[in-house]
């Protein structure tokens, strides 16, 4: 009050009469105003989303724990499905449980489809990138052709799906050789390494037309540093939040100097592949994956209309290839450790993979509906390693409301995955690992619950390569499974402890793998003859 009065006082004495009563009048109305809007229910539904208390400088960082998607599990307990936190200055908001998710993801799909405007972002897949890339009407057209190749190659239609399938196989029974020689004389080995060679491999050969031998060691460098990508770009990474690590020597920067070699490695080798395709392009044959983007952005009309330069051919490359081989050699990773765990269940599956496939011939993408119990237990190897835990970052594109909190534009959101298939209200007892749970009582698959798993995400940056790795790791699980059995190391203790970044990964571990009989392997030596 004595502030208007003071304010009154100096403006009457330099506006009379009418003009310094409007003036007023226009001042209380406005106040009036805003008063109004701030009791107005509307804006009580629009207040910041609650979250814990955040230090100057560092905000929540020192509470996130080596495994983030844990602790916001344990804070969505206290404040909510939607809460917010600090990283360093920057505020975070973190969404768990399915209706939360589904709301922002799908319901409210484009104003939660943006990507922070993170410095490592920019460095992936030569700035070109379609996963790290910002959402705008570009990047929309840049994602539906990605999306539309990776599909046209894998499973859109009937005969590219068996060229698909052959791949796998193909490499599967590569993978098996590696494994029963490196187990001779019943040595254990650490299947990881193999694992990746394999399933980078398969994307290769979509790619890139070529595949490459498990002793080949640039590609294995190649493909070594992965986990350190995960770690600059999962969330809970400290290398953009906290830009003055980067000023002195510590992990943090360690890992972000790693991260730009990796980038710049992938990139040159996905540029030199691009490079042989553009010199022997013929437009009457597409070989592969590179052909047809080629085909599109350099010589189809769409390209120049979408506004995709040349360098987007080698930054969808890049996105494929790097999004495609780590992850799916991951799973396989967790689908082998679990069958070590539970070897009574190794049994049961190959007992189904010997009565459904028979052992005269290779389980095929077909046999995958009359395998329940198989597809049981990758669900549940999804469900209960959930080992994408938390997306890759997202941002809010406008400012939006999320059951009854606002949240503005560009904010930084993470969507916890881990929340929805560890929710106990969802799932019984989700901390065991039951494959039974997706069956029915006639030992039928529960299409509807194995949908409900959440690995791939949601919405308008749902994984675009989700049928092919379905597929592709349901092929590998079942040759391997139908030729070969598993038996861990007893001097080690089978943990499901696991390394911590976009992707969780098991600790190391050894196994022994022997062949399950010879009647196939002179089968296939046969047909070679
Ligand atoms: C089991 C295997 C896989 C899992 C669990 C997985 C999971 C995910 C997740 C959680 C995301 C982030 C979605 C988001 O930010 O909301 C993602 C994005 C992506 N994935 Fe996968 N993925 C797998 C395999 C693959 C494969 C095989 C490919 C390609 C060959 C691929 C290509 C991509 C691409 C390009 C994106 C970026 C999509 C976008 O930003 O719009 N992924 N994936």
């Amino acid at each position: 009050i004595a502030a208007m009065a003071t304010l009154e006082e100096s403006s009457s004495s330099r506006l009379e009469g009418p003009p310094a009563l409007l003036l007023s009048c226009a001042f209380f109305l406005c106040l009036e105003l805003c008063l109004w809007v701030r009791r107005s229910p509307r804006a009580q539904e629009g207040r910041r989303p609650p979250g814990p208390f955040a230090w100057p400088l560092l905000g929540n960082v020192l509470q996130l724990g080596r495994l983030p998607h844990l602790t916001f599990c344990r804070l969505a307990q206290k404040y909510g499905s939607v809460f917010q936190i600090r990283l360093g200055r920057q505020a975070i908001v973190v969404l768990n449980g399915e209706a939360t998710i589904r709301q922002a993801l799908v319901r409210q799909s484009a104003q939660f489809a943006g990507r922070p405007n993170f410095p490592s972002f920019r460095l992936v897949s030569g700035g070109k990138s379609m996963a790290f890339g910002r959402y705008s009407e570009q990047w929309r057209a840049h994602r539906r052709m990605a999306h539309a190749t990776l599909k046209a190659f894998s499973t859109a239609n009937a005969p590219n799906k068996r060229l698909f399938e052959q791949h796998v196989a193909a490499e599967a029974q590569e993978l098996i050789e590696e494994l029963l020689l490196r187990s001779a004389g019943s040595a254990y080995l650490d299947p990881s390494p193999l694992f990746t060679v394999a399933n980078a491999n398969v994307i290769c050969a979509l790619c890139f037309g070529k595949r490459y031998s498990h002793a080949d060691k640039e590609f294995q460098a190649l493909l070594g540093r992965n986990d350190k990508f995960g770690q600059t770009v999962g969330a809970g990474s400290l290398v953009d939040v906290l830009p003055w690590l980067q000023r002195f020597p510590n992990p943090v920067r360690s890992v972000f100097r790693d991260f730009k070699v990796l980038n710049q490695e992938l990139h040159a080798f996905v540029c030199a592949k691009v490079a042989q395709h553009r010199l022997t392009y013929d437009p009457q044959v597409t070989r592969d994956i590179s052909d047809a983007i080629i085909g599109h952005i350099e010589h189809g009309p769409a390209g120049a209309k979408e506004g995709l330069s040349r360098d987007y051919v080698a930054g969808t490359l890049t996105d494929i290839f790097g999004a495609g081989q780590d992850t799916t050699s991951t799973a396989l990773a967790w689908v082998l450790l679990l069958l070590l765990k539970y070897p009574q269940l190794q049994s049961q599956l190959q007992a189904e993979l010997d009565r459904v496939v028979g052992r005269a011939r290779l389980p095929i993408a077909d046999d995958r509906a009359s395998l329940p119990h198989l597809e049981a237990f990758i669900y549940e190897t999804l469900r209960y390693t959930s080992f994408v835990p938390v997306t890759i970052p997202h941002a809010t594109t406008d400012d939006v409301l999320l059951d009854g909190f606002r949240i503005p534009k560009d904010t930084v959101v993470f969507v916890n995955q881990w929340s929805v298939n560890h929710d106990q209200c969802k799932w019984k007892d989700p901390h065991l690992f039951d494959p039974g749970r997706f069956l029915d009582a006639e030992q039928k698959l529960d299409r509807d619950l194995t949908c409900s798993v959440m690995i791939f995400s949601l919405g308008k940056r749902r994984c675009i390569g989700d049928q092919l790795s379905k597929l592709q790791i349901f092929l590998f699980t079942a040759i391997l499974l139908h030729q070969c059995s598993f038996r861990p190391n007893p001097t080690e203790r089978l943990t499901m402890d696991c390394i911590h970044g976009l992707a969780l990964k098991p600790l190391p571990f050894t196994v022994s793998a022997t062949r399950r009989d010879t009647a196939l392997q002179s089968c296939w030596d046969g047909d070679a003859a």
